[in-house]
């Protein structure tokens, strides 16, 4: 297997001080390794207290000779009503897995010196009793009978760990040429396939369930090889069988030891894989909780079985393998791995996934003190310890890999690289039943969450123990020596003391652990729940036996192997494993459902989907709360715009408010001209003469103009005009003109003036009104450009601010404008028609000036002497002149008089007692009102027409 774990090779152990501590041995019982004791227990036709074990089932290996069988018939009758049994849950063999052994050979080991040639072990046994511990006629959890079905088809899996097709058929061993059976048998434990005979139901109820559970111990031995002996030529002392799983020992305290396995110095690591750990690793798979571990003195390939070579992958590498041939197998589950790695070094507890690499001495001071706890349902774990989730076979094994490159190494008398601490490798499977993919219900199950199932959970322990080291010469080695001798001595104790237990209570071990030292060492500790029968248990012993004269042939070396042996015996009658399936954890509540994984995940993904849909619910609130803040931004603007379209209202008010005021002003300026200039009442205005000052000013101009006064000119200014049609050049009747004194006139008024008639204030009035004509049309245009600005402004407001000029506020502000606008309107066709009565009075005046021009004319032509009559006769020329003047200015004042009545019959124009007043636009007034006699421009702002009305008056 190329994925196989680095080891380095190390040296041949040769040296012969290696030392293990000795084991307790009950007192009650004799050594497990004394062959009288052996062969009592197998004449009573009990389960036998010793280790030792069976040969083959011919009946499941046809390679083996039947004749090297040799079972008690007893055995093999219980063994079919446990078939039976097992459907009712509890399986229980006390014989050990023996899957095909085609290339399997029968061990010969040279005559010893010390005895005779043949193996005294095997005269005591009959082939008919061999028989009886055929594996087959006792159903275990750990043998063939309890394996699962046969699947030939490996089918991907979809499930949490998604392993590629085998690159060979074999799903177990590394090597090709090996084949197994572990995926051929019938399994028991969930369904009755055992053949049988039909009384083996009755046989099977008078076992004792102490004897069914420890057909769930594997205990094996496995010998090394001797590289300095000469394989061919061992001691004498020693003879190892395999096929018969014995060890015999002729020497001092000697005797046959019968193992479920023994394993020979040529038995490769698959062959000792398939036989201790096979089918436990595949229980594990099952749900139940398995543990492997090997013991034995240093350099004796403890290392070596359990991790292997590259070439030769050990117990770990292939039960990766196995574990992950089953996933693939087992398309109806799925999976979830975690796995850890620790070492107990000096009595420490050290992470080796969390440590650095590199096996130096000292480990990592940074990590965090693990400790052991104990729960109901874990069991004693350590804590805090990292799991790696691992989803590959080639992921699993790079994990271990990195944690043997961590474990403390140390280079020994018999190791070049000793394993110097007890290494834990455990391996959680968790597993579910797949929920269906196809169909409705599946599908409903999937989307709606419910679980089909629970969760099992079970873990493998794979166990690497240190090797005691006697003779170490440094101080560390001594001191790492004491704590490695003291946690083996503690865990040799509890199993004698177990065994013990055993043989009183005749129950099935201290569950509680109260009166076994478990907690006298970490090791113990950890493994208290294999030991105390929860789980599968498989444990490899490793020895040496040398040559003669070979250092691991020397007597204290001899000891320690049958220490070895003796704790091998002993731990196979002493514990006890009632091992069932992991209860199935439901949900994820408790402590117990909170680790599993495979739930956790579930859960969590059903949280992250949750999350998913809040945050999508989230998301569409805030489109919501969006659609909130547009909104109240759209309120912000329009309010916004509201104010502007306030400020720009009142700013339009105030503009009309002025406007207003000035058309008032120029009102009155308009009314006071026709009022002073034609009062309808044919007198003269009362207002003399005073210095004309115009000051007209809008939007920052200002115009004046000055008139300047001619006071005293015209003393012989009428008093008053009779006429009540004329208010421009009457002339008195006695009154006489009064030509200048000859200091010349001024301006084109003084030579009006001089007529003395009024005629000459005629031009004045006519230049007076021309200004005000010239003012107000510049007034005109003015309003007209602040109306079309304010007309611009409003639409524009109305179309950016709202699309719907018939909602919201705009609606009753668009009135507002409109009736502004109206207004406004109105006013300037009032203006247009007081510029229209004007430009009439200007015609009239005009008219009136040039018929004072032609009378002018005539006068300067006339005779002195015809002039010297002051009293114009009816008939001389002059007098016609005179006439005609007076008509023309009788018919200016005509029609002034009928522009006025017009204004006054259309309600525009009120007559008062000093003058006409003009209303505004669609106002009438009684003529009796006394608020339209009173109305007179103020005082303090000499109008236009004032100002022309005075000059009239003064040139009259
Ligand atoms: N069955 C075997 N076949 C060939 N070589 C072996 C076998 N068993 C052990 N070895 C070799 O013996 C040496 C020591 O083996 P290993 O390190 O496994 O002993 P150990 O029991 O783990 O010792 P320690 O307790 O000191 O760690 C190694 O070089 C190993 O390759």
């Amino acid at each position: 297997m190329a994925t196989a774990l680095p080891r380095p090779p190390r040296a041949s152990t040769s040296g012969s001080n290696m030392a293990l501590p000795s084991l307790t041995v009950p007192k009650t019982r004799k050594s497990t390794g004394n062959f009288s004791s052996l062969e009592s227990t197998k004449s009573n036709h009990q389960t036998p207290k010793s280790g030792l074990r069976r040969a083959p089932s011919a009946a499941t290996d046809p390679a083996t000779p039947a004749s090297t069988l040799a079972l008690p018939q007893s055995r093999a009758v219980s063994t079919l009503s446990a078939g039976a049994k097992a459907l009712n849950k509890k399986i229980s063999i006390g014989s050990f897995p023996q899957p095909p052994r085609g290339d399997m050979r029968s061990i010969s080991m040279p005559a010893s010196p010390l005895g005779n040639d043949k193996p005294r072990s095997r005269k005591s046994k009959t082939p008919k009793d061999l028989a009886h511990l055929s594996y087959m006629s006792t159903p275990s959890l750990l043998n063939g009978s309890g394996e699962g079905k046969s699947i030939n088809s490996a089918r991907m899996s979809d499930g949490l760990i998604s392993v590629s097709s085998p690159p060979h058929s074999r799903s177990s061993s590394a090597q090709d040429s090996y084949s197994t059976s572990a995926t051929t048998y019938e399994d028991s434990a969930e369904g009755p396939t055992q053949k049988g005979d039909s009384n083996s139901a009755s046989s099977s109820e008078k076992r004792s369930s102490h004897s069914e559970g420890k057909g769930n111990v594997i205990v094996s031995v496995r010998v090394r090889p001797d590289a300095n002996a000469d394989q061919t030529n061992p001691d004498g002392e020693w003879m190892v069988d395999s096929r018969k799983s014995l060890i015999a020992y002729r020497g001092k305290e000697g005797g046959d030891h019968y193992y479920d396995n023994v394993f020979a110095t040529h038995d490769n690591n698959a062959r000792v894989y398939d036989h201790i750990a096979k089918r436990l690793v595949r229980r594990v798979m099952e749900g139940y909780h398995g543990t492997v571990f090997a013991y034995g003195m240093t350099g004796t390939g403890k290392t070596f079985s359990m991790q292997g070579t590259a070439t030769s992958p050990g117990v770990i590498p292939l039960a990766i393998t196995d574990i992950f041939s089953y996933i693939r197998e087992t398309p109806s589950r799925e999976f979830l791995l975690r796995v850890s790695y620790l070492e107990i070094y000096n009595e420490r507890i050290h992470d080796l996934l969390s440590m650095a690499t590199g096996g130096s001495i000292g480990g990592n001071p940074q990590q965090e003190e693990i400790k052991l706890r104990e729960d109901s349902k874990r069991g004693v774990y350590a804590t805090p310890l990292k799991e790696e989730i691992v989803q590959s076979p080639t992921q699993l094994l790079r994990v271990i890999a990195r944690g043997d490159q961590a474990r403390r190494t140390a280079s020994t008398q018999f190791n070049a690289r000793s394993s110097r601490s007890h290494a834990v490798v455990q391996i959680v499977v968790e597993s579910r039943e797949r929920m269906s993919s196809g169909g409705a219900a599946g599908w409903d199950a999937k989307r709606s969450g419910i679980l089909p199932g629970g969760v099992r959970v079970s873990t493998l322990s794979l166990i690497d123990l240190a090797g005691s080291e006697k003779a170490a010469e440094s101080k560390e080695r001594r001191q790492e020596g004491a704590h490695i001798n003291k946690s083996l001595l503690t865990l040799g104790t509890v199993i004698a003391k177990l065994s013990e237990w055993n043989d009183k209570e005749g129950k099935a071990g201290d569950k509680e652990g109260k009166h076994l030292p478990y907690r006298d060492s970490k090791l113990t500790r950890l493994l208290q729940g294999a030991l105390s029968g929860n789980s599968l248990v498989s444990i490899l012993c490793t020895i040496q036996i040398g040559a003669a004269g070979s250092p691991a042939s020397a007597s204290h070396h001899t000891g320690e192997t049958l220490n070895t042996l003796k704790f091998a015996s002993r731990a196979k009658n002493s514990i006890v494993s009632h091992a069932k399936r992991a209860e199935e954890a439901l949900g994820g509540g408790g402590d117990g459902g909170a680790r599993v994984l495979l739930e956790r995940y579930r859960m969590e993904i059903a949280e992250l989907k949750q999350q998913l849909e809040t945050q999508a619910r989230k998301n569409s609130g805030s489109e919501n709360s969006d659609k909130e803040r547009d909104e109240q931004l759209e309120k912000a603007r329009v309010q916004e715009a509201t104010e502007r379209h306030e400020e720009q209202m009142l700013e339009m008010q105030l503009a009309r408010t002025a406007l207003k005021e000035r058309i008032e002003h120029l009102n009155r300026l308009i009314l006071s001209s026709k009022s002073l200039g034609v009062n309808s009442s044919g007198t003269t205005s009362s207002l003399s003469h005073y210095a004309r000052f115009s000051q007209l000013s809008f939007n920052g101009s200002v115009r004046s103009s000055i008139a300047t006064s001619n006071g005293g000119r015209y003393p012989e200014r009428t008093s008053s005009l009779t006429s009540a049609s004329s208010t421009v050049g009457r002339r008195s009747s006695g009154g006489q003109r009064i030509m200048s004194d000859g200091d010349g006139r001024d301006g084109e008024e003084d030579s009006v003036g001089e007529l003395g008639d009024g005629t000459a204030s005629l031009t004045a009035q006519n230049r007076a009104l021309q200004a005000d004509l010239a003012d107000k049309t510049r007034y005109i245009a003015t309003l007209e450009k602040r109306l079309l600005h304010a007309r611009r402004a409003s639409s524009s407001r109305t179309s950016v601010g709202f699309t719907a000029p018939n909602k919201g506020i705009m609606v009753g502000e668009d009135h507002s404008v409109a009736a502004v606008l109206k207004d406004k309107d109105a006013e300037i066709a009032d203006l247009r028609a007081r510029l229209d009565d004007k430009d009439r009075m200007l015609a009239a005046l005009r008219s009136a000036a040039r018929t004072r021009d032609t009378a002018d004319a005539v006068e300067t032509r006339l005779p002195l002497s015809l002039s010297d009559s002051r009293v114009p006769s009816a008939t001389s020329p002059m007098a016609a002149q005179s006439k005609r003047r007076t008509q023309s200015v009788d018919e200016m004042n005509r029609m002034l008089e009928e522009m006025i009545q017009d204004g006054v019959e259309t309600g525009h124009i009120i007559r008062g007692v000093r003058g006409s007043v003009r209303l505004p636009l669609g106002q009438k007034v009684d003529t009796h009102t006394s608020s339209a006699r009173d109305c007179e421009p103020p005082r303090g702002s000499p109008t236009t027409a004032q100002r022309t009305q005075a000059t009239a008056t003064e040139g009259v």
